[in-house]
C-alpha cells in the first residue's frame, strides 16, 4: 500500500479531490483532506499483512456467508486480523435505510465498498459478502480500492440458480415463486455474473471445505507483505 495514509492521492503532492457516487466530485465545497502521520505502510508492517477487500458476490443461497465465515475463522486461527461485512447484517444498521430497488442496491454496494476500503486501509482483511448483483457497482468498488492501492479480489460464488433454489436456506425462493416476495434476485430481479473475477468458487459442485481452502490460498497470497 502507499506511503501516505488514507489519501485519495497516494503519494506526495496536493491531494486529488475525493470522488463520491459514480466517481463524481464531493457534494461539499471547502473540504480539505487531513493526512495522518501513521502511514498505511506502517500499519501493514505492524499487523504483518496487507489489508485488503475480498468481495464475494453470488445469488442468495450460493454460499457467500458460509465462505465468509470459513475464511474469517481460518484467518483468525492464523493470527491475521479480518472482519466480515455481510449484506444481511449491514441492513440492520449502516444500510437500514435501504431496500431492494436497483437504486438502493447501488447505494448499498457503494456505501459498503467505501467502509470496506477504509477498514482495509487500517490493515484489516475485509471480507464483504453481498449479493451485489450489478457488474458496474462491483467495478466501481474495485476501481476505488485500486485507486488508493488497496488490494482487491472479486470472488464469484458460482452456484447456479437451480442449486440455490433447491437449497433455499431461508425459504425466500419459495416466497418469491409464490409472489409473496417481489424483486427477488434471480427470480424477478437481475443478477449479472462477474466477467473477470479473481477467484471462482464452484460452491454448487465442490465441498465447502475445498472451496474455503481455494479462497484461503488466494487471500494469503494477496495479503502477504511479500506481495507489496
Ligand atoms: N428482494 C430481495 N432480493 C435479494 N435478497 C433479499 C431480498 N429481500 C431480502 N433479501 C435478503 O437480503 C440479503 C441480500 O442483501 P444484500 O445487501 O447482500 O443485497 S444486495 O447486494 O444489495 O443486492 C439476502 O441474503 P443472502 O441470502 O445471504 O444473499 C436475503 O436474505
Ligand atoms: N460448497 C458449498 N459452499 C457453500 N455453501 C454450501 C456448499 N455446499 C452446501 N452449502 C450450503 O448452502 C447454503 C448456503 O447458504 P449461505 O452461506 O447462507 O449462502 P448466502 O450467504 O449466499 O445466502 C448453506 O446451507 C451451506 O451449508
Amino acid at each position: 500500500m502507499s506511503g501516505t495514509s488514507n489519501s485519495p492521492s497516494p503519494d506526495s503532492g496536493p491531494a486529488a479531490p475525493a470522488t463520491t457516487k459514480g466517481g463524481s466530485l464531493p457534494e461539499s465545497a471547502n473540504i480539505t483532506w487531513t493526512k495522518t502521520r501513521v502511514t498505511d505502510a506502517m500499519r501493514c508492517e505492524r499487523l504483518g499483512q496487507r489489508g485488503a477487500v475480498i468481495w464475494m458476490t453470488g445469488l442468495s443461497g450460493s454460499g457467500k456467508s458460509t465462505m465468509a465465515v470459513g475464511l474469517d475463522a481460518h484467518l483468525y486461527e492464523a493470527g491475521k486480523p479480518s472482519f466480515i461485512l455481510d449484506g444481511d447484517n449491514l441492513r440492520h444498521g449502516l444500510c437500514c435505510d435501504l431496500g431492494f430497488s436497483s437504486e438502493d442496491r447501488h447505494e448499498n454496494i457503494r456505501r459498503t465498498g467505501e467502509v470496506a476500503k477504509l477498514m482495509a486501509q487500517s490493515g484489516i482483511i475485509v471480507i464483504c459478502s453481498l449479493i451485489s448483483p450489478f457488474d458496474e457497482d462491483r467495478r466501481k468498488v474495485r476501481e476505488s480500492c485500486l485507486r488508493d492501492a488497496v488490494p482487491f479480489a472479486e470472488v464469484f460464488i458460482a452456484a447456479s440458480l437451480n442449486v440455490c433454489e433447491q437449497r433455499d436456506p431461508k425459504g425466500l425462493y419459495a416466497k418469491a415463486r409464490s409472489g409473496a416476495l417481489k424483486g427477488f434476485t434471480g427470480i424477478d430481479s437481475p443478477y449479472e455474473p462477474p466477467q473477470a473475477a479473481e477467484v471462482i468458487l464452484q460452491t454448487g459442485v465442490n465441498s465447502p471445505e475445498a472451496c474455503i481452502q481455494q479462497l484461503v490460498a488466494h487471500v494469503l497470497a494477496l495479503t502477504s507483505l511479500k506481495a507489496a
